[in-house]
């Protein structure tokens, strides 16, 4: 087997230690601060094992986070030279459960294969979950306020932890709703992973059908991964014999509400079997980001920059007023920036969670009309056809801006584009029916031309087409709505009703519908959380004060309470995550206080986080 140019290429760039770890044929577990290239060591090591350790029959499975990341890793890696589209399982741990191992194998352990409307969805979980509180008497809290904590419960129920620090109610709780799902014949996001696990420890032939056709799993960000995935992947290891490659960074761990935990990288790391490297260069971030973000965490990791890297510049400003004052001045920096031919894909405008912050923001960039991309959670219907849509939406739109640009920009805008070829759509669209029990498509030509009428018509639909019209013609040509009611995931059922009335009630555009998928010529607006991985020439962090980051209230049970410890401590880390996302400049906005969205005037000065990684940085 041969190793292709760009492979090789890239081999010759990587830094010895990222090159060791993509060489190395055993288990290995990469631990790794912010911008070492843990993300391209991980591509490079796919793109290895596929065109020299794999016969062309067999695959490597690789499970990420998110699935934004995991179309990201596949596109990498066919970009790499490596012809195996068909080779490659990416997807989160929760398709991966479902599509690999539950829908791949349910028949030959005798049990009936997933049908239409099985997969509950957010709304059929709430209301399950709600007549389980019902019965055990929980009377003082709805119970769409604790579906994260039934999720820590049911994942410490899974992995025999010690369940002392819940509610004994919420425990019985959670007992009684895995009951419920195994009598309903039902299955929720959850239950798939540890369905999974269950089928491949009792299954031997499972474990070698897996192992025949992955012999290898890659796991990105293991550190937000929880018990019951650490329990699949060593089982996977230990009785399928599957070699791993486990990447992550325990500073980055940022999902501790959902029983995610950094220990489970640091316990893999400790087996003798697996191979633990670290790498200490970071080739995203000028020195000094990197030295103010070490200075936030508060735990000096000694992290050091490439070789010749610009020193990045950390301007901490300050504002004497409100939120308001926060969202101006940060509008002024995103034009001062775009002044200097930053392109504005390139700048991002973060915030910790909603609230007044980013009510403040987002009115101030609609009102200067700066073109901006806000990613907003929930606000597209859930489900894999709502998302497929979006993703069509992004091709369509990204063409267009493409080819409407001048001809000097159009090669740089190419480059930088990242939404999906119709190959990949047409990929997606025959899974989304082979889930749906429907028969493939009447030819992979036949559904090129489809996609291609759809997203690539002449003349190109524009960004501002009516979202409306193109939804339901999209939906006539690829005849989704017979995919969407045979589909087993309850989210799809009325996704596509939904989002047709919700591109009517809105006026919404095509350029609307895209948004999700990363969209050229605009400036990213969105949480700490969904900028992890990703990385930016500027980044503008406004609204740093005690009680938007940290915190100093979290709603539980119904009532408001100081964070733990430990939740401080994970916002301490998402608030690093956040720093860390900058290659050139960081700035910094604190003030006196905020107006809460009653109106209350909170003034408890700059973050805290600020205040601490201002006293420990070196004096300049
Ligand atoms: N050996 C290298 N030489 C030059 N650039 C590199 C090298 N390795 C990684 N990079 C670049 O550094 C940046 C960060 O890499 P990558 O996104 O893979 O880091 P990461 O460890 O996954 O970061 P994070 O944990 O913050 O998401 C990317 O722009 C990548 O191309």
């Amino acid at each position: 087997m041969q190793i292709s140019d760009t492979l090789l290429r890239e081999l010759e760039h990587l830094h010895p230690k990222q090159r060791a770890a993509v060489l190395y044929l055993g288990n290995v577990a990469l631990r790794a601060g912010p911008g070492s290239g843990k993300t391209r060591t991980l591509v490079a090591r796919i793109a290895y094992l596929l065109q020299t350790q794999i016969s062309a029959f067999r695959g490597v499975a690789c499970i990420t986070y998110a699935k934004a990341a995991a179309d990201e890793i596949r596109r990498r890696v066919l970009h790499s030279g490596v012809r195996a589209e068909g080779r490659i399982a990416c997807s989160t741990v929760h398709s991966f459960c479902l599509n690999e191992i539950l829908r791949a194998f349910a028949p030959l352990t005798g049990q009936p294969a997933l049908q239409a409307g099985q997969v509950l969805n957010k709304t059929a979980v709430e209301s399950l979950l709600q007549r389980c509180f019902d019965q055990v008497g929980i009377a003082e809290t709805l119970a769409q306020y604790r579906t994260n904590e039934n999720t820590r419960i049911r994942r410490a129920l899974a992995c025999n932890e010690p369940l002392d620090a819940f509610d004994p109610r919420e425990v019985q709780a959670a007992r009684l709703y895995e009951e419920q799902l195994t009598v309903r014949e039902e299955i929720d996001f959850e239950a798939m992973v540890m369905r999974a696990v269950r089928i491949v420890r009792e299954n031997e032939s499972v474990r070698d059908l897996l192992h025949a056709r992955f012999p290898h799993l890659i796991v990105d960000e293991y550190q937000d991964l929880g018990g019951v995935l650490h329990e699949l992947v060593t089982t996977l290891h230990d009785l399928a014999g599957i070699t791993v490659f486990a990447v992550g960074d325990t500073d980055q761990s940022v999902y501790g509400f959902t029983g995610a935990d950094a220990r489970y990288l640091t316990a893999l790391a400790a087996r003798d079997d697996f191979y633990d490297l670290e790498l200490d260069v970071n080739y995203r971030s000028g020195q000094d980001i990197i030295t103010a973000a070490e200075a936030a965490l508060g735990t000096p990791r000694g992290r050091r920059a490439r070789d010749g890297a610009p020193p990045g510049t950390v301007h901490l400003e300050q504002v004497h007023r409100g939120l308001e004052d926060h969202a101006r001045l940060a509008c002024d920096l995103t034009q001062e920036a775009q002044r200097r031919q930053i392109s504005p894909e390139q700048i991002a405008i973060l915030y910790p969670q909603r609230g007044p912050l980013l009510d403040a923001l987002h009115s101030e960039l609609t009102r200067r009309q700066l073109d901006f991309l806000h990613e907003r959670d929930d606000k597209l219907p859930d489900g894999t056809i709502s998302h497929f849509i979006q993703r069509c939406a992004s091709r369509a739109v990204t063409n267009y801006q493409i080819h409407s640009a001048p001809d000097t920009e159009r090669s740089d805008m190419l480059h930088r584009a990242e939404a999906p070829s119709l190959a990949a759509l047409a990929r997606d669209l025959t899974t989304l029916r082979t889930e749906a029990h429907l028969p493939p498509p009447a030819s992979r030509l036949f559904l090129l031309r489809a996609l291609q009428t759809c997203l690539d018509p002449q003349p190109l639909y524009p960004a501002s087409a009516s979202a409306y019209d193109w939804l339901q013609q999209l939906r006539a040509i690829l005849a989704l709505d017979a995919v969407a009611t045979s589909h087993p995931d309850q989210d799809n059922v009325t996704s596509l009703d939904d989002l047709a009335r919700l591109c009517r009630s809105k006026n919404l555009m095509l350029q609307d519908l895209a948004q999700g998928e990363q969209v050229i010529g605009k400036v990213l607006l969105t949480t700490y959380h969904a900028a992890k991985g990703r990385e930016f020439d500027t980044v503008i962090l406004p609204g740093l004060l005690n009680g938007i980051i940290p915190r100093n209230s979290i709603p539980d049970r119904g009532k408001w309470r100081s964070p733990t410890a430990k939740e401080l401590a994970e916002q301490r880390r998402t608030f690093y995550v956040a720093l860390t996302r900058a290659e050139t400049a960081l700035h910094l906005i604190v003030g006196p206080g905020y107006h809460t969205r009653s109106g209350y005037w909170q003034s408890k000065g700059p973050s805290d986080f600020v205040i601490e990684m201002v006293q420990r940085l070196p004096p300049t």
